[in-house]
C-alpha cells in the first residue's frame, strides 16, 4: 500500500464509523477510487456544515472547488480557493488536492464530475438556507448529496469488474442512507440552525420515507453479484441503516 493511500485511510478512520471498513477493505484500484471519493465528499461536506462560515462564503468556496475539479485539479489551485477563508477549515478540507490525486487516472474524471456537481449544488443549498418544505425538496436534497453518490458507485463497480447494477434502485440506496442520517441527527442539525424535515413531518413520516427508500436499497443490493466487492461494500451500511430506523414510530 502506498503512503498516500495509508494517509487517506487514516483520514477516513477519523470521520466515519460507517464507511471505514467498507472502503479500506476493497481490492486495489477500487480502494483508491473509493478512498478518493469518500474524502472528496467529506472535504466539501465540512464546508457545507461549517457552523461559523457565512452562507455566501460557503457558496463561493464550494463553487471555487467545483471549478478546480472541472479544470486540471492542481493542488495549488485548491489551495488558492481555500486560502482567503475567514475561518479555520478542517484538515480534511485543506487536503482536498491530495484526495483528488488518489483516484486512478482511468476513472478519476468520473469521480471528479460527481463532486464538481455536488459542490455546486451544496453551495446553492447553503446559500438559500436549505429550504426544505416539501417532499419534493427533500427528494432533491437527498438526490444531490447521496443519490448521485450511488450513481458514481454503480459506475465504479462497472469500471472495476463489469458488475451491472440498477441505478434507479441505487438512487434509492443513497436517499435511504441520507434520510436515515436526517432522521437520526435532527437535534444536532436544529442545534446549528438547519432543518431538513419537510413542513409538518413527524418522526413516523420521515421514517416512512426512509423505509420506502431502504426497500429500494435492499433490491439494489439483492441484484449485485453475491460476495463481490460491490455487494460487500454496500451490505454493512445498509444493515446499519435498517437497524437505525427499526423500532421507531411506524409510518
Ligand atoms: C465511498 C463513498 C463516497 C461512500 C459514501 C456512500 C454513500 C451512499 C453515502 C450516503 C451519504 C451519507 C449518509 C454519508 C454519511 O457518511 P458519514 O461518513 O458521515 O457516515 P457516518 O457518520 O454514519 O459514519
Amino acid at each position: 500500500m502506498t503512503a498516500a493511500l495509508l494517509e487517506a485511510h487514516r483520514a477516513i478512520r477519523k470521520y466515519s464509523t460507517t464507511w471505514y471498513v467498507p472502503v479500506t477493505t476493497m481490492p486495489a484500484g477500487l480502494n483508491e477510487a473509493l478512498s478518493s471519493a469518500y474524502l472528496l465528499m467529506r472535504a466539501i461536506d465540512e464546508i457545507e456544515d461549517h457552523p461559523e462560515l457565512p452562507p455566501k462564503e460557503k457558496d463561493v468556496l464550494l463553487c471555487g472547488i467545483s471549478a478546480v475539479l472541472q479544470e486540471r485539479c492542481r493542488p495549488e489551485d485548491f489551495k488558492a480557493v481555500l486560502a482567503d477563508c475567514s475561518v479555520e477549515l478542517p484538515e480534511v478540507t485543506l487536503r482536498i488536492g491530495e484526495w483528488a490525486e488518489l483516484a486512478p487516472p482511468q476513472i478519476a474524471p468520473r469521480i471528479r464530475e460527481t463532486f464538481a456537481t455536488m459542490a455546486e449544488r451544496m453551495g446553492g443549498w447553503a446559500l438559500h438556507g436549505w429550504r426544505i418544505h416539501t417532499e419534493r425538496d427533500l427528494d432533491r436534497y437527498t438526490y444531490a448529496v447521496a443519490g448521485t453518490l450511488v450513481l458514481l458507485l454503480s459506475d465504479l463497480w462497472s469500471w472495476y469488474d463489469g458488475t451491472r447494477s440498477d441505478r434507479t434502485l441505487g438512487v434509492g440506496y443513497g436517499r435511504a442512507l441520507q434520510a436515515v442520517n436526517i432522521y437520526q441527527d435532527k437535534g444536532e442539525d436544529l442545534g446549528r440552525g438547519v432543518d431538513f424535515w419537510p413542513d409538518g413531518w413527524d418522526a413516523a413520516r420521515l421514517r416512512g420515507y426512509a423505509m420506502r427508500e431502504l426497500a429500494r436499497a435492499d433490491r439494489y443490493l439483492a441484484q449485485l453479484p453475491a460476495h463481490g466487492p460491490a455487494f460487500r461494500f454496500c451490505s454493512r451500511p445498509l444493515a446499519a441503516a435498517w437497524r437505525a430506523v427499526s423500532g421507531g414510530p411506524g409510518p
